[in-house]
């Protein structure tokens, strides 16, 4: 048998590298991580996930402070913003976390190869002009924004801006035009219409949040339009023209119209994201993509090139960081010759907005096409602690197969909806009935109590409403 410089080379240290990475050097395997970036930890850690939370945290606080919800605690503030440690403290959350990893890679004896790799054949790539072989090699390089044509992203300029430069602008625009209602333009839009900007999100579908349940997607676009966003839908950009440091965005009705200029001071183009593959060499070891540009993998991460292996926004599913982490652990397993499995079914997805969005598993229109379901609603205003804390908008709902009760799929908008998600999910992985959730004690008093009372709602018989 070939002598290999590593029994697991992972291309990208994402959260769903850099932790199969560790699980691999966990498992006894010698390994190695290629990151080009000067930091670990991928887009989530420097430019996504940790970044954007940052924001939002800090963003809520003033909003909180300038928008009244405090004075209705009897705490009086006028609030003055200091973007330049808003940012500061940005800066900090990522560094610190992205530092963390490099420890871990120390700690676990996974040597960082500095570099962005490409292969020389299935067992070999060039990281950084150096050759290293690998028993088995796995692709976790990741996704990037997906362009919009004939729009020129400049991020360093800060007028037409991807999320990377959304996060990094040194002065609250005065009006800023959000291209796509997904996940990264609400979150985003939010952070700067919470720091003062007059914040419109033009949406190409009827509706925001394309792949959520419709009642919380039309329950969302109440909830931002009360905020003060203005909600374009049914729209389609049709040009972007930068003048110095403003752009005029014209727009039209998807399906044809009369169009309209918008002013901006900031453009934020968020349409998507798409697989990462430019550059690495997929044609020498025969590796092709399918019709969505995504690698295809079998059920164990495995690719239909013996000892390459593909996990994360690379292959087909939701681009989520926990969804490539529970990959990465998997595919190490897998490599070692343990079992490594991801249930695909039971994936939670969170838009982190004030109220929080999340849900995990079907949609209500999804699981009907299916077959008959039971759904239980309960809104957040008759939930104590909702109600006790001022925060009165959202609901859950709990959608259950109508012959065998079991959950099908679970959703919130809520303060905290990504932290209740949790227990619906585990609930979702044990295959749980609505009836075992309404029979689970709930502590008193807390927003997850209304998970409890939609499970309850399902089989028509909730307390508090
Ligand atoms: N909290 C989170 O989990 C989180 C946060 C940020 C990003 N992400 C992930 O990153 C990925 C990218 O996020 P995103 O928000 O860019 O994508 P998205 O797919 O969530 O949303 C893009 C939106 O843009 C719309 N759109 C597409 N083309 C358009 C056009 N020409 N004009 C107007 N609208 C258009 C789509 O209909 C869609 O609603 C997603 O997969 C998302 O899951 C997740």
């Amino acid at each position: 048998m070939a002598d290999y410089d590593y029994d697991v080379l992972v291309i990208g240290a994402g959260p769903g590298g850099y932790v199969g990475a560790i699980r691999a050097a966990q498992l006894g395997l010698k390994t190695a991580c290629a990151e080009g970036r000067e930091t670990l930890g991928g887009t989530c850690l420097n430019v996504g996930c940790i970044p954007s939370k940052a924001l939002l945290h800090a963003s809520e606080y003033f909003e909180a402070a300038k928008g009244g919800a405090m004075a209705k605690m009897g705490i009086k503030v006028t609030p003055e913003l200091d973007l330049d440690v808003m940012q500061g403290q940005r800066k900090d959350a990522v560094s610190g976390l992205t530092g963390g990893i490099e420890f871990l890679f120390k700690k676990n004896k996974v040597d960082w190869l500095k570099g962005y790799a490409q292969f020389k054949d299935a067992h070999t790539v060039e990281v950084a002009g150096k050759t290293y072989t690998a028993k088995n090699v796995v692709i976790a390089t990741g996704s990037s924004v997906t362009p919009l044509p004939g729009v020129e992203i400049d991020n360093a300029k800060g007028v037409v801006v991807d999320s990377t430069g959304a996060l990094e602008l040194s002065a609250v625009p005065k009006k800023m035009v959000v291209i796509g209602g997904g996940v990264i333009g609400l979150e985003l839009g939010s952070v700067w219409r919470r720091l003062g900007a007059e914040v419109t999100v033009v949406e190409f579908l009827d509706q925001l949040l394309p792949g959520m349940d419709m009642d919380v997607r039309k329950e969302a676009s109440k909830i931002f339009k009360k905020q003060g966003m203005t909600l374009k839908l049914s729209t389609k950009v049709t040009g972007v023209e930068v003048k110095g440091k403003k752009a005029k965005v014209t727009v039209e009705p998807s399906k044809g119209g009369d169009a309209e200029v918008l002013d901006a001071d900031v453009v934020l183009v968020a349409i998507g994201r798409r697989p990462n593959v430019d550059g690495l060499g997929l044609d020498k070891i025969g590796l092709e993509l399918n019709q969505r540009g995504q690698i295809e993998t079998d059920h164990d991460f495995a690719t239909k090139v013996d000892g390459v292996w593909a996990i994360g926004d690379v292959i087909p599913g939701p681009m989520l960081a926990h969804k490539a982490e529970d990959e990465g652990l998997a595919v190490a397993e897998n490599i070692a010759g343990l079992t490594g499995i991801v249930n695909h079914d039971v994936i939670p997805g969170v838009v982190y907005t004030q109220p929080e969005i999340a849900g995990v598993g079907l949609t209500e229109e999804a699981a009907k096409e299916r077959g008959a379901v039971k759904v239980g609603k309960f809104p957040m205003l008759a939930n104590s602690r909702a109600k006790t804390n001022h925060e009165p908008d959202g609901f859950v709902k709990v959608i259950a197969d109508a012959e065998t009760d079991r959950v099908l799929g679970v959703w919130c908008i809520a303060s905290v909806a990504g932290t209740m998600i949790a227990q619906a999910a585990q609930a979702m992985e044990f295959g749980a009935t609505s009836e075992d959730i309404a029979y689970t004690c709930h502590a008193h008093p807390t927003h997850s109590e209304a998970i409890k009372e939609a499970a309850m709602a399902v089989t028509g018989k909730p307390i508090h409403i």
